[in-house]
């Protein structure tokens, strides 16, 4: 990278901070300004020595690319402004709040010759690529079963735009878990759910059942919730999140003709000597391998504004990811509204998680 790359933040909500971090620790980054229009925040932030403006017609004029840090619905509007202003855009997940939006988006940028990268951060840890490798040890892909699962603190929902279709943990948490399974095993063609709001009581989903099919005829089923406390999800696993309590413990099982894989420690099961791999026969554990740890959102703006000088990147997530990782969440909301099965193809682009 040549100079530091001159970008500004959108929204200083609370992912929108842990980006302020990344933009302000990284050398690749010089931070222009970051927008927030609430007038609290912004001059709390500003008492920080940060360079707050309250509109995105006051960022300075060499800028030359964002990130989106605004709720769901306001992305595709934000994501447009940018681009008309000629600035890359690194867009918070999901890429928007309907495909019809998401694919206006991706038009623009492309028209435009602009990068536009989605947030799928998780992509960036060295222990999701690495999956990649151990799931060819164990074989063709038979099945996967999830289960994320955390307790949000209640005043989490005293943020309107959070009770409202474009939030919940549908598009908030499982778009990351959709990514993740298109960048293990392809995309799912099918998704049948169950969803629930019977926990917290609100208009969107507060737990909801999921099985998928994937295009090589694997099975998935997935549990998902924002209500029921428990150890198991991404961000326990991972420790990624210092707003969430670390457990260690895996959360995705994966089987193979071969073996089977448990997600994200790689701890894997295999062949245990020569011969066919059948049930009478005790698989072999393979512990698992250690891998640096890494900040992912320190890794994706580095990693952003590698790209905006080379122009390629193959681990950040591409419009064309990002559109199918919205497509497959909203059919997951779509299938629980419907109750019957959705395939890629068959979501509205107008459909934003609600029936009208
Ligand atoms: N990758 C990840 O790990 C995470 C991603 N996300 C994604 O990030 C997005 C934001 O979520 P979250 O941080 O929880 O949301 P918050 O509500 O905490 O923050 C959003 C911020 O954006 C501000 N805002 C609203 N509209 C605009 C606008 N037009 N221009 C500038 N600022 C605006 C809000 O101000 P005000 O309060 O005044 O409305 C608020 O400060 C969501 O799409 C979510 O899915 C969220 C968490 C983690
Ligand atoms: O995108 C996300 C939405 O919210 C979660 C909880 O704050 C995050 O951990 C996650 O990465």
């Amino acid at each position: 990278m040549t100079s530091a790359l001159p970008l500004c933040i959108i929204g200083a909500g609370s992912i929108g901070r842990r980006h302020i971090q990344m933009a302000t620790e990284s050398p690749a980054i010089q931070l222009t300004a970051v927008v927030e229009p609430h007038p609290e925040t912004r001059a709390a932030l500003a008492g920080q020595g940060l360079p707050m403006v309250a509109s995105i017609d006051d960022v300075p004029t060499d800028t030359r690319a964002c990130i989106v840090a605004t709720p769901t619905p306001d992305h595709c509007p934000t994501s447009l402004a940018a681009l008309d202003r000629g600035w890359a855009v690194l867009v918070e997940k999901p890429i928007a709040d309907t495909l019809d939006n998401a694919r206006a988006v991706a038009r623009t940028a492309a028209d435009k010759g602009l990068p536009l990268i989605t947030g799928h951060h998780r992509r960036c840890h060295p222990f999701v690529q690495a999956a990649r490798e151990a799931l060819r040890e164990i074989g063709p892909l038979v099945g996967l079963q999830g289960l994320w699962s955390l307790r949000k603190h209640d005043s989490y929902y005293d943020v309107p735009w959070r009770r409202l279709p474009g939030a919940g943990p549908l598009a908030t948490n499982l778009s990351h878990e959709i990514d993740l399974l298109n960048v293990f095993a392809g995309l799912p063609v099918e998704v049948t759910a169950l969803t629930s709001s019977a926990a917290r009581g609100l208009e969107i989903e507060d737990t909801a059942s999921l099985a998928f099919r994937f295009e090589s005829g694997a099975l998935g089923s997935f549990l998902i919730s924002d209500a029921g406390a428990s150890p198991w999800a991404f961000e326990a696993a991972t420790a990624e999140n210092p707003a969430i309590a670390p457990s260690g413990e895996d959360y995705i099982r994966i089987t193979g003709t071969l073996g089977a894989l448990a997600f994200p420690s790689l701890t894997r099961w295999g062949a245990s000597g020569p011969g066919e791999v059948e049930w009478s026969r005790p698989l072999l554990r393979h512990d698992a391998p250690t891998f640096p740890r890494v900040d992912p959102l320190r890794v994706q703006i580095d990693r952003f504004a590698a790209c905006l000088d080379s122009g390629a990147d193959d681990v950040l997530c591409q419009p064309r990811d990002a559109i199918a990782a919205l497509e497959m969440t909203l059919a997951t909301a779509l299938s629980g509204l419907t109750q019957r099965p959705v395939r890629r193809g068959e979501v509205p682009g107008h459909f934003k998680g609600v029936l009208t």
